[in-house]
């Protein structure tokens, strides 16, 4: 069975009076994936290291396992697996011997040491690998050896910091994968740090977003995606462009420009009955290239990035800042040329402008 985990009024405040993290609450089901995303220095690893036993909560703050309190217990005693960014690996130990340290530790026989190290390393595609030493092996071997050795103690909780920070960018998308199908094939209960979005959006069931220890918003990939909670949010995971606004009688004026409401913008903030400035976020799919009559702006093309599949616009003149606009890769696209382009409406995210001040990075 997988194991629940609850943080109540956790809060952690270093010996040094650094504050790292204001009190929160998160309910982590069994078997679930959850990452925390966030900037460096936002708390991420000091809610890894307290649902370890590494660090404890200020005093009031409890942590608990299927219920039981587990807030003062010693890592040894918790049962958690801990895959770092550096592999922490024995160096002068094969594989198999890396992989069965654990297991040895905790008086498991030698035989069963045998059979359980194999199955590991079979499962992490390490097995033609087992006799060979930790510093001969690339930097993505070491991260399976890694990995294997923490699952192969059958941990109640798999956490996992920055684990493929330090691969190169295919092996990294190789290994999140993997590491994605052996989290919903073991069923186990994991935490994932990371600042990488695209890794957070990949691997979380849900998604924790941390802004200068606090907790911004806690949902699905898609939720986050889709429907960010403010403007932190929008911008950390890519609504890079901006652009101010007015909500008048129900609908939002853009210069000269005047759009009826949208279900989904207002999903956080009621914006539908807001009254005065906004501030808009959106990706480079939020706005499209189209014919000069259907357009809502026109802008000038400062750059183009082609990308293979597409091509990135850097657009002036629709805001005060540059914006990203993506285009099909075969369009026509001329630095210094006009751009007509017309709002996708329903991808905006739409929050007060005095948020928007306060929030955003
Ligand atoms: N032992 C400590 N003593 C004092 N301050 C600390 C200690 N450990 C961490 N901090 C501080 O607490 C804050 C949160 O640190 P934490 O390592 O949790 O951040 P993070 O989000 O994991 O960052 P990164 O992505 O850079 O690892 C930071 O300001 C950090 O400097």
């Amino acid at each position: 069975m997988s194991t629940q985990i609850k943080l109540r009024h956790c809060a952690k405040t270093f010996a040094d009076g650094t504050r790292a993290l204001a009190p929160f609450d998160l309910t982590i089901e069994g078997g679930e994936t959850i990452v925390l995303l966030g900037p460096s220095g936002c708390g991420k690893t000091t809610i890894l290291r307290m649902i370890a036993g590494l660090e404890f909560p200020d005093a009031g703050g409890m942590i608990t396992f299927d219920g039981d309190d587990v807030t003062r217990q010693s890592i040894e005693k918790r049962r958690v697996g801990m895959v770092f960014q550096s592999y922490a690996l024995f160096p002068n130990m094969t594989v198999a011997e890396n992989v069965a340290y654990g297991l040895k530790v905790n008086g498991v026989s030698a035989a069963e040491r045998q059979t359980r190290v194999a199955a590991m390393l079979e499962m992490m595609h390490i097995d033609m690998l087992a006799d060979r030493r930790i510093d001969q092996l690339s930097g993505g071997q070491r991260q399976r050896v890694a990995l294997a050795r923490a699952i192969a103690v059958q941990p109640r909780v798999l956490l996992l910091d920055e684990p493929l920070t330090a691969l190169d960018a295919k092996l990294r998308v190789r290994l999140r994968t993997e590491i994605n199908a052996l989290l919903r094939k073991l069923g186990i209960t994991a935490v994932y740090v990371t600042h990488d979005q695209e890794e957070a959006l990949a691997l979380g069931d849900r998604i924790v977003v941390m802004q200068k220890g606090e907790i911004a918003q806690i949902g699905t990939p898609r939720e986050i995606y889709r429907s960010p909670k403010n403007p932190f949010v929008a911008d950390f995971v890519g609504a890079a462009n901006r652009l101010a606004g007015d909500m008048r009688d129900g609908r939002l004026h853009i210069g000269s420009q005047v759009f009826e409401a949208v279900d989904g913008w207002n999903q956080y903030n009621d914006m539908i009955d807001k009254t005065g400035p906004v501030e808009l976020f959106f990706r480079a799919d939020g706005l499209s290239v189209c014919e000069r009559e259907d357009a809502h702006f026109t802008g000038r093309i400062e750059a183009v990035a082609y990308l293979g599949d597409k091509q990135r616009l850097t657009v002036s003149g629709i805001g005060p800042q540059a914006m990203m606009i993506d285009t099909h890769a075969d369009d026509l696209t001329a630095v210094g040329s006009d751009v007509h382009c017309r709002f996708n409406i329903e991808r905006l995210a739409i929050f007060p402008a005095h948020d928007a001040d306060s929030g955003a990075i």
